[in-house]
């Protein structure tokens, strides 16, 4: 990539930015002038309805070297088979049940972040705006003259393995793990390896409905969880390239592509509350049991994206993030429960405490709607006597993309050979322990 701008960043959530990359390119005082600075074109860059809340309203002003209907021409079907939208429920293939998979195998041809996106679940439908898809990618090649935009989905990509360079048409985020990225709906993107990269591999959620947005804190007052200062927002910088170029789209479940002349990631200056974005997972600040019990995981939520129903979430995106464990007379992993939410939860480092072996980086577990799990018999054991002094848990990254809907397996993660058949035995130890006496039997 050539880029004419330095990789630099904004902080702050859903503020109304500004950023130029030639002085004087973003018109002040207005919108639309009769003609902008560089011979630059104006475009508003929609991410909500014209009439929406203020709270809720998101537009952004690009101004750039062509419109974007000169990125695109005639579009052609192109097949892109294990990148699935819901609905989506593939025959023959059970999604009830409890899952877990170790990473999946590389792919044995060179993958970019298209050709090496695989879908593991799909919920909702894309077209009404409801529900979401999660997918792995696993990329060894760069896109180079080719560029993507979704209109199905926000995105959310959560890197696992190497470090990726995000060029977007806003600006470009270099993005590493622990660390995940927001590419809203619609906007033209270009993803290759970042500097030092060979391959790299991670988590995306595709949400179909309305824009993750941070949660309410309630009585936790105004700091805490994720602070607003510490999401990014890139600043402008554009590709001035006059070659041969493809669009792929993505739009109601299809996939297809257009030839065109020239790089869109043309915007040289911009202004707005549309915008890509980066979040650091180390600066969530977690609040937790000081006393005793286990609090819902609700409380390490990063971002919601809501439905339509208070506390509902369309999918909540929760981490489980190193921090202390001080909790008195508990039981201090999670409760063994069943969730009407479904739970799909991936290991960007380390080891996850209700799970001793078994659940690894770069592994998924999909515990779904209503299905029991909890920690494994080994985990239970050592929680249930061990001394309960204050413990550091460090060296750990789980997260789970939670959503209110069951979610679908593909046929691709229902065939993995990686999907492990003796998932549901590492519960097989939890014996009876019952024996009519208060104390009951602990060997
Ligand atoms: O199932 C899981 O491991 C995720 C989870 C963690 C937790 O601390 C409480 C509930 C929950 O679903
Ligand atoms: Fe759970």
């Amino acid at each position: 990539m050539t880029i004419a701008n330095a990789l630099a960043y904004m902080p702050g959530f859903g503020n109304d930015f500004e950023t130029e990359s030639l002085p004087g390119a973003l018109p002040q005082g207005q919108n639309s002038p009769q003609r902008c600075a560089y011979g630059l074109y104006a475009e508003q860059l929609s991410g909500s309805p014209f009439t929406a809340p203020r709270g809720a309203n998101e537009r952004s002003w690009l101004y750039r070297i062509r419109p974007s209907v000169r990125h695109t021409g005639d579009f052609r079907p192109h097949d892109r088979p294990l990148w699935k939208t819901a609905p989506h429920v593939e025959p023959g293939v059970l999604s009830l049940g409890q899952r877990r998979w170790d990473p999946a195998p590389w792919p044995e041809e060179p993958t970019d972040f298209l050709s090496g996106m695989r879908t593991m679940t799909t919920t909702g439908d894309a077209a009404t705006q409801v529900g979401m898809a999660t997918h792995v990618y696993m990329l060894s090649a760069d896109m180079v003259d080719d560029y993507f935009f979704n209109a199905d989905a926000e995105l959310m990509i959560v890197p696992q393995e190497g470090s990726l360079m995000i060029f977007t048409e806003l600006g470009c985020i270099e993005l590493s793990p622990l660390e995940i990225a927001i590419l809203p709906r619609g906007m033209i993107f270009q993803v290759a390896r970042a500097e030092g990269t060979e391959r790299a591999r991670g988590y995306v959620c595709e949400n179909y409905g309305a824009k993750f947005t941070l949660p309410e804190r309630g009585p936790i007052g105004a700091n805490c969880l994720a602070n607003p200062r510490d999401f990014k927002t890139p600043v402008a910088a554009f590709e001035d390239k006059e070659t041969p170029c493809r669009i792929h789209v993505k739009w109601c479940g299809g996939f297809y592509v257009t030839d065109v002349g020239q790089s869109p990631l043309d915007v040289v200056a911009w202004h707005g509350n549309f915008a890509p974005y980066k979040y650091d997972l180390r600066t969530f600040s977690p609040v937790g049991a000081i006393g005793f019990d286990h609090p819902d995981p609700s409380i390490f939520t990063v971002l919601t994206a809501p439905s339509g129903e208070a506390g509902t979430a369309n999918i909540d995106f929760v981490i489980f993030p190193p921090r202390w464990m001080v909790a008195e007379h508990s039981f201090r992993p999670p409760w063994y429960h069943r969730n009407i939410m479904s739970e799909f939860m991936g290991l960007i480092a380390g080891r996850y405490d209700a799970k001793e072996e078994g659940f690894v980086p770069g592994g998924i577990s999909l515990h779904n709607m209503m299905m029991p799990h909890g920690p494994d018999a080994s985990a239970f054991e050592k929680a249930s006597t061990v001394e309960l002094k204050p413990v550091k848990l460090s060296d750990t990254m789980a997260f789970m993309f939670e959503t209110r809907f069951p979610q679908m397996l593909t046929g691709y993660a229902a065939g993995l050979t990686t999907l492990q058949p003796g998932y549901v035995r590492c519960w097989d130890g939890l014996e009876r322990r019952f024996d009519g006496t208060p104390e009951g039997r602990w060997e």
